[in-house]
């Protein structure tokens, strides 16, 4: 007879091949989301949508939102982050915090990227996002804004092997113009030095040339969901609750959180 283990993970496989996994499946809240059956059994999956187990021991699982400066990947991650049961860093945010710390042996060359729309070494954005991880009470990340290029996509590799795992990429797709002019919008309130005319030319030249080629080579693993970020916030967040349900479902469900029963 084939172990409980064994058996949630044929289930786990059975599910991925799903291409029209519906998302009302996990609408409810409570007892029973979801089952299946695996030969002889039925398994039963008894976790709760926004509640699930954390288990530090496990690899941190991880979605990037990557997509220009002002596609809304930040409005929408403080959206999604409490209902999905993920919590949200903003590599950019991190660093501003960094560059304004007292004693930070980093803010100045921080403040020179911000300014440049050019981009932080990796050692230091990963060692932030790093920290903010291992302090987290959580083990579902939406690291927002990161990896920019190749050399944060490396140093990620190397640094968080056997750490981290990238689960899926949400990819906020928005016209440039539309871009600047939500950046130009915010920068009336923000505070941001890098929310100007001159700053942003760099910022969208710099998604353009070093982040897309880092999302095509996630959409090469099939890890990428396009969201088309130019509509109302709502209607944004409405687009992404279905791919979310299904990550949560097909990603962060620890194994003792299925029920397995033979039939
Ligand atoms: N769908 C939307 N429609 C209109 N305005 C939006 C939408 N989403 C966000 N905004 C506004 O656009 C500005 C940029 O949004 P947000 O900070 O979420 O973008 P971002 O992708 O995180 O940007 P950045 O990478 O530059 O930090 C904010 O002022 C926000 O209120
Ligand atoms: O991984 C990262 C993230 C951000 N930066 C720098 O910060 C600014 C602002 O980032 P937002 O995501 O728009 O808040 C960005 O232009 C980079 O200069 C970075 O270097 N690495």
């Amino acid at each position: 007879m084939q172990s409980p283990r064994l058996l949630y993970r044929s289930f786990q496989k059975s599910l991925s091949s799903s291409t029209t996994l519906p998302c009302n499946l996990f609408a409810k809240k409570k007892p029973i989301t979801l089952q299946g059956r695996v030969g002889n059994y039925l398994v039963r999956d008894v976790s709760v949508t926004g509640t699930m187990t954390e288990n530090k021991k496990s690899l941190y699982n991880v979605v990037f939102v990557l997509g220009g400066p002002g596609a809304g990947k930040g409005t929408q991650c403080e959206k999604i982050q409490e209902t999905f049961g993920f919590q949200h860093l903003s590599a950019g945010e991190l660093l501003r915090q960094e560059r304004q710390a007292p004693g930070s042996q980093y803010g100045e060359e921080i403040e020179g990227h911000l300014k440049n729309g050019s981009i932080v070494p990796v050692a230091i954005t990963c060692s932030l996002l790093r920290r903010e991880m291992d302090n987290s009470p959580k083990n579902n990340f939406l690291i927002d804004g990161f990896p920019r290029n190749k050399d944060n996509l490396d140093g990620w590799n190397i640094a968080m092997e056997g750490v981290a795992k990238v689960r899926a990429v949400l990819f906020f797709n928005c016209p440039d113009d539309v871009c600047v002019d939500r950046c130009m919008n915010r920068g009336l309130t923000s505070g941001r030095t890098d929310d100007n005319a001159e700053s942003l030319k760099k910022r969208i030249e710099t998604y353009r040339n070093s982040t897309m080629p880092i999302i095509e080579h996630y959409r090469a693993l099939n890890l990428v969901t396009e969201v088309d970020g130019n509509r109302s916030p709502e209607q944004v967040r409405l687009s992404l609750t279905c791919p979310l349900r299904n990550f949560q479902q097909f990603f962060f469900l620890p194994e003792q959180a299925m029920c397995i029963t033979e039939r």
